[in-house]
């Protein structure tokens, strides 16, 4: 498979906000929002109506209904992930459906309509999410569309329950599951209407969706949201019966119409000031609610009216800050990262909703509606910390999409003028291991046939780098790109069947021969078993050392052999691009200078090199050109010309990563004198002290 095939667009072209597919977008989008919102208010707000109906408590229902959803969800996301990606929708409704029945045939002796209930939470509001995500591929334009479409089919949804509620439990389930079934054909429309293309796999796109801090806070607070929105929602309709003394039908249509002020205000606080009034308004219009819950228990008008006053501020602000956030980490996302965005959001989202519906009523019913509400502030506080940080990472992350963006643009311009891309390059790299970020804002690049090395003091993120670049260690943010590809997301060993291979520590079975891990090797890359043997021989041709030593047992090898072999894997996987970590290391010179001959042939014979090394004398005998590394960043780069009989400006390179001042002017003004080091062995030839009191050699 050719690179681009793998990490190919996954917005195809026709998918744009503007032209032709613009209004097939926003119906894909808008449709897909409300089957999102019905399917999800339907179970949630119909709740109540079916525990009262089969006289069951309501904690009860909602439990089912969140377990119902949850084996839902990661039912459809198995079919999905396994049948064609261009109808998500139709699997995700056939797996709901065969799962729906599978459970109507066990419950239908004991209790058949909590079954036919659980149908509409099983699997079908994730369907919807579904079409969200491939929904707002078309563009952040879509996203409004898909959130406008999520209130109406919640209103909807609150509407329904009303106008059912004061009937049987059994006729709601009934009519809810007929109209979520609508929603779902009205999203299948949006479907089959938007020629949105889906992710060819789920999780690096779900991965990269939630990379930059921007994008991954906005998808944290989509749970404190769901939890605040859809969970307040069913609160709200149990604290208006049980507090305020209202009939199911009145309790439901005073959540629909908060539900409707609501989106009022979240379509008019928008633009930049929306995330700022929206901190103050969410936690003013919970105050609002929480002190109408001091004027009642008496069904005063002033009290209900407070409380819907409230709750519609606090959902309106919610929203407004869930788009807004989401618009804004959209704005900071690769275009091609943004539809598993919206998915990992509407999914977080969601889940928020179902547990906190479960929450707080569990809380309300088992105590009272005040600690309902302490949760429930706490959200929202919690989503207002993250509005806060989204402000403060945005232009850092949108800084470096912009770089991205125009990377990708040079990679193309340079492309169609026949000049090849660099063999490896990254940027914008920032890497951590757990809370201690050890890269920040890392970048390199090698040419085609080119040997780098990087050099730096010990601890600086040298070998971090190197993992990243190979697919070990997932960065934080940044781009990595293989012969301009953009492989940031594919894993090491997709990264060697594409050509990028690493040397990184002394990983062979000790137990086995050095013919046997040579064959396991070749095995474990999928080779066929010619092929191997053929690498096999070539790799002994290669190496005559080890070829001596095929059937003793890698745990009797010196060091040197041992890294002899790790050279050897590599050449069977016959890589256009090769990273070493740390070569010379623990290892005698004359040793060193074998490894680094092979390094220079496989050099010659058309492979890329990175090389991390301690020794700068090797680095300097071996590379064509030197990037120093200081404190997880790239500090300097010189070529080999440049550095050759400056032993000062290497020993200030190395001890700082920074050049003295006056040393600075290119090469030639510089008067001549020894090079650093004259044998291709790295044997030292000078040496320097740091101010740890090491010796670099
Ligand atoms: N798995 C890990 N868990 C926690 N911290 C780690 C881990 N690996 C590396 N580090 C820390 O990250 C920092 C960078 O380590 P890294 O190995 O990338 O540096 P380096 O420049 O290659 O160092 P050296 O030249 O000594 O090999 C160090 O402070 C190290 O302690």
């Amino acid at each position: 498979m050719r690179p681009d095939e793998d990490t190919r667009r996954s917005v195809p072209p026709g998918t744009t906000h503007d032209g032709a597919g613009a209004w097939r977008s926003r119906i894909a989008g808008w449709s897909a929002g409300t089957a999102g919102g019905l399917l999800t208010g339907v179970p949630l707000l119909g709740a109540a109506g079916l525990a009262r109906g089969l006289g069951v408590d309501l904690t009860s229902v909602l439990a089912a209904v969140i377990a119902a959803a949850v084996l839902g969800a990661a039912a459809t996301v198995a079919v999905v992930q396994r049948v064609p990606h261009r109808h998500p929708v139709r699997a995700a409704l056939l797996a709901g459906a065969a799962l729906g029945a599978v459970l109507l045939l066990v419950v239908h002796v004991a209790a058949p309509m909590p079954g036919l209930f659980a149908l509409t939470a099983l699997g079908l509001p994730w369907a919807a999410l579904m079409v969200a995500g491939r929904a707002v591929a078309a563009g952040t334009a879509t996203l409004r569309y898909w959130h406008v479409g999520l209130l109406n089919g919640l209103g909807l949804a609150a509407l329904l329950a009303g106008g059912t509620g004061g009937g049987s439990g059994y006729h709601w389930a009934a009519a809810g599951v007929l109209v979520t079934l609508g929603a779902l054909a009205g999203a299948t429309a949006g479907e089959l209407l938007s020629d949105v293309g889906w992710p060819p796999a789920l999780r690096p796109l779900f991965d990269n969706a939630t990379r930059p801090a921007t994008a991954r806070t906005a998808v944290l607070a989509q749970a404190g949201l769901g939890l605040v929105v859809p969970g307040a929602l069913v609160f709200a309709t149990d604290v208006l019966r049980a507090e305020f003394g209202l009939g199911p039908r009145g309790a439901v249509g005073v959540v629909g119409d908060a539900l409707v002020g609501g989106a009022v205000l979240a379509v008019l606080l928008r633009g930049k000031w929306a995330l700022r009034l929206a901190v103050v308004a969410a936690p003013a219009g919970l105050l609002a609610a929480a002190g109408a819950l001091l004027v009642g228990p008496d069904p005063t008008v002033v009290g209900v009216v407070l409380f819907a006053a409230g709750l519609a501020v606090a959902v309106g602000a919610l929203v407004a800050l869930a788009v807004s956030g989401e618009r804004v980490a959209a704005e900071v996302l690769h275009p091609d990262a943004r539809p598993a965005f919206v998915a990992a959001a509407s999914v977080l989202f969601l889940a928020g909703g179902l547990g906190g519906a479960g929450l707080l009523t569990l809380l309300e019913t088992r105590y009272s509606a005040g600690p309902a509400l302490v949760v429930a502030a706490a959200a929202v506080l919690v989503s207002i910390g993250y509005a806060r940080r989204i402000r403060r990472t945005a232009p850092v992350d949108a800084e470096r999409l912009a770089r991205v963006l125009a990377d990708e643009v040079e990679v193309a311009r340079l492309a169609h003028r026949g000049v090849r891309p660099a063999a490896l390059s990254c940027s914008g790299v920032d890497a951590a291991h757990g809370p201690v970020q050890v890269l920040y804002d890392a970048a390199v690049r090698v040419d085609d046939g080119e040997m780098v090395a990087i050099c730096g003091p010990n601890g600086v993120g040298k070998t971090t780098l190197l993992r990243v670049l190979s697919g070990l260690h997932r960065p934080a943010a940044g781009v990595v790109r293989l012969g301009g590809v953009d492989v940031t997301t594919l894993t090491a060993p997709r990264r060697i069947q594409l050509g990028l291979s690493a040397v990184v520590g002394q990983a062979v079975f000790g137990s086995l021969t050095v013919t046997e891990n040579l064959r396991m090797h070749g095995y474990t890359l999928g080779r066929r078993s010619d092929a191997v043997h053929r690498g096999v021989d070539a790799a002994f041709a290669v190496f005559p050392r080890l070829y001596e030593r095929r059937d003793q047992v890698a745990a009797t090898l010196s060091g040197g052999e041992r890294q002899l072999l790790v050279l050897a894997k590599t050449l069977i996987q016959r890589p256009r691009m090769l990273l070493v970590d740390e070569l010379s290391l623990g290892l005698a010179p004359v040793v060193v200078g074998g490894l680094l001959e092979m390094l220079r042939r496989l050099n010659a014979q058309g492979t890329s090199l990175l090389v991390v090394e301690q020794s700068v004398n090797v680095a300097l005998s071996l590379a064509d050109r030197i990037c120093f590394m200081e404190k997880g960043a790239m500090v300097a780069e010189h070529t080999v010309g440049e550095l050759t009989g400056r032993p000062e400006l290497v020993r200030a390179l190395m001890l700082g990563g920074h050049a003295p001042a006056e040393d600075v002017e290119p090469a030639h003004q510089t008067p001549g004198g020894e090079p650093v080091v004259q044998t291709p062995g790295g044997e030292p030839a000078s040496e320097a002290t740091r101010a740890d009191g090491a010796v670099i050699r």
